[in-house]
This record gives structure tokens, sequence and C-alpha cells, in this order.
């Protein structure tokens, strides 16, 4: 149960290790779980809170400052707020921007979003980092109990590893963003939790974006007649998502140009044999330095994931759909962040070259995407 905030009442952060963080409350009153992430971001708050990716997530923020420039109704990703709670250090007392219509604590409210203020951010993102993700539960006002009662609750909540949650967040009803411009391609977009800034991308290069639900099948697909078919971002483990890989398989099999952001990328590694894995904590935020490989020249990127596929970083790979490589690496940590199929039009990236919030260094990507296209027309 929430209720509107009416002052600031205490609220405790507990994970699931144990270790507890006492606040205020921010946004609305009441109680939320989820797994506990931190990301790193110094603005892109509005983009953040409406990733559908962050679905079942409780997203602790490091930079200390959050809500200085309000909230306006141009820089959501999608229809609502998705992640399940919000930490923050110092929540703006006075927003200021020319765009904000409301500060982020209203927000908060009007959408029913538990979160947490005042709680030393930086020494929960270290024992994040030390520790690894885990569930953690926000409680405040009538939800507060005794630290062991809040403890045994959090510790009974759903963990991420396992959880198919595409279909919570995705659109059911196909539905077409036009090219902007004269149109050139129609792409068929999968929607497992996409972000409204990627049809744009891929709208403003002349593409018309059929975006599909997380269930379609390949008949649903090829119903569009697609030049090029594109996997979305979205949230939980991609080892769940077998009706898609199996859709992304006859994709590959027909040649149809391919790309895939993220959990796109991830389908993409398990469609063509490769397993995937849980990260300790994930990278989230819009500052991690990628390689591209096949020019050598580093990016700035924005990410959000706590999986990543396990494909060797040394060799090609051979699979049942030809020669692939790891075609970006993070420079962080050597994860995979693209494979490039060496036999077939299709690609995909980790990280998010729609870049909302985010540095837009990967935009080319968007452009390999319309010259795959244009190479199966030729
Ligand atoms: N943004 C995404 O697509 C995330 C993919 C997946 N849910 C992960 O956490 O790795």
């Amino acid at each position: 149960m929430m209720t509107a905030r009416t002052e600031r009442k205490p609220a405790v952060y507990v994970l699931e290790d144990g270790r507890i963080f006492r606040g205020q409350a921010y946004g609305a009153i009441g109680e939320t779980f989820g797994e506990a992430v931190f990301n790193t971001g110094m603005t892109g708050y509005q983009e953040t809170l409406t990733d559908p990716s962050y679905h079942r997530q409780v997203v602790a923020m490091t930079a200390p400052q959050i809500g200085n420039t309000g909230v306006n109704d141009e820089d959501p990703e999608s229809s609502r707020i998705w992640v399940a709670g919000y930490v923050v250090r110092d929540p703006a007392r006075v927003p200021s921007n020319w765009r904000s219509q409301r500060s982020l604590d209203e927000e908060l409210v009007k959408q029913g979003i538990v979160g947490i203020s005042g709680i030393d951010t930086r020494a929960l993102t270290r024992h994040l980092r030390e520790r690894g993700a885990m569930r953690c539960g926000i409680f405040s006002g009538p939800a507060v109990a005794d630290d062991a009662t809040l403890l045994e609750r959090v510790r009974r909540a759903p963990q991420m590893e396992g959880a198919d949650l595409c279909g919570e967040v995705a659109t059911d009803e196909t539905y077409v963003v036009p090219a902007i411009g004269t149109k050139r391609f129609t792409v068929a977009a999968l929607d497992l939790g996409i972000k409204g800034m990627t049809p744009h991308r891929m709208a403003e290069r002349g593409i018309e974006v059929h975006v599909l639900p997380a269930n379609a099948t390949a008949e649903d697909v090829y119903a569009v007649a697609p030049d090029g078919v594109f996997f979305s971002n979205g949230p939980g483990d991609p080892a769940t998502a077998d009706g898609q890989v199996a859709v992304l398989r006859e994709v590959l099999g027909r040649k149809t140009p391919f790309f895939g952001i993220c959990f796109g990328n991830q389908l993409l590694g398990r469609a063509l044999g490769f397993g995937t894995y849980k990260l300790k904590y994930g990278h989230r935020g819009i500052n991690q330095p990628v390689q591209d490989r096949t020019t050598g020249k580093v990016e700035v990127t924005a990410h959000n994931h706590g999986f990543a596929v396990d494909a060797p970083l040394d060799r090609v790979s051979d699979t049942p759909y030809g020669r692939v490589e790891v075609s970006h690496i993070c420079l962080n940590d050597d994860v995979v962040e693209g494979l490039q199929c060496l036999d077939q039009p299709a690609f995909s990236v980790q990280y998010h070259p729609e870049a909302a919030a985010g540095p837009h260094d990967a935009a080319y990507l968007f452009d390999r995407f319309v010259e795959l296209m244009e190479g199966q027309r030729a």
C-alpha cells in the first residue's frame, strides 16, 4: 500500500546480506522489493527511471544530487516509471530548468514509486561492488518493522536470475513508428522492453518501424515484409527467452538483416549457440568505455545490463549460422559488448547507441543497420 508523502518520514533500505541503511522517505510512502543495482550517470535520471529494462530493480544513483532539473514530459523513454524503487543521496529541494514541469519527488509520488534519500550511496555502491548485486527492500511509513522482519521479507523476494520479464513490459498490440521524410525500409522490431528513442533513431534514417509484442512469432515478423529485423533491450534473464531465440534462428536461417541492442545482443548470442551469465554487479551508466575492435576506436557509451554473452574474445567462432566474432568489448572489464556475424547480415551490441540518456558516439551502428539492408537490396 502506498500513500503520498506529506513530510519526510524515516525510511529503511535493507540488503539481503543484512546490511541496512537508514534515511528519509523519498517519493511514495510504502514498501518495495527488487534487485539492488547502481547507476553511475551524472544526468539522465528521467531516461533511467522510464527504461523498461529496470523493471524489478531498485536503482541507486551514485551522483549525489538528483532531481536538480525537475521532470518534463519530453524525456521519458516509455509511458511510465519502471524502476521498482529509487535511492538517492541528496534530492533537489528546488528544481530549476526551463523545461521542468514538476519536481522528481512529485512525479515519484504520482507514479507510486517508493524511494529513499539521505543514505550514503557511496558506501552502498562500494558494498554492491564488493558483494555483487543482490535483493533489497525499501520500507517507509507503516511498512517499517523491526530489522529482522524486514530482512526476512527481502529474502523472500524473487531473484533476478531466472526471471522472465519482457512480457510484463512490452506492448500488447503492434504499432507503427513512421519514417521521418522518405520511407526507405521497413523494420520489424520485437519489443522486449523497447526504449522510445530506438525506433526514433531508425525513423530518422527513413525506416518505418513496426513494433511487435514480445511474443510475436516468425510468421508475425515476416507478415510485415521486413527489410530488417530488430530485437530491443529488455528486463530479466536472457536465459529464459527461448521463444524469442527460436524466432531469431528463423531470421538467421533466412539471412534477413538483423540488429540487436542489449537484451537483443544476448539473444543473438544465444541463437548462435553461446551462453549468457550474470555479471557480479553489471554496467549501468552513461560513461562506459567500449572498443570497436573492427576499427580500434574507443567510444564512451550508455549501458544498462546485468547479464552478458559468454563468447571467446581471442578467436572467430564457428556456429551453425556461420563465423562470428566479438566486435566490441568493455575496456573496464573485457565483457563482450558486441557480436558481428561474418557470414550473415547480423550484428548486435550490448550497450545503448540510441543514447537516451548518453553520449552519441555509437550512433554509427544505426547507419550500419541501414547499410546491411541496402546491401541486401543491391
Ligand atoms: N537493457 C537491457 O536490455 C538489459 C538486458 C538484461 N535484462 C540484462 O540485465 O543484462
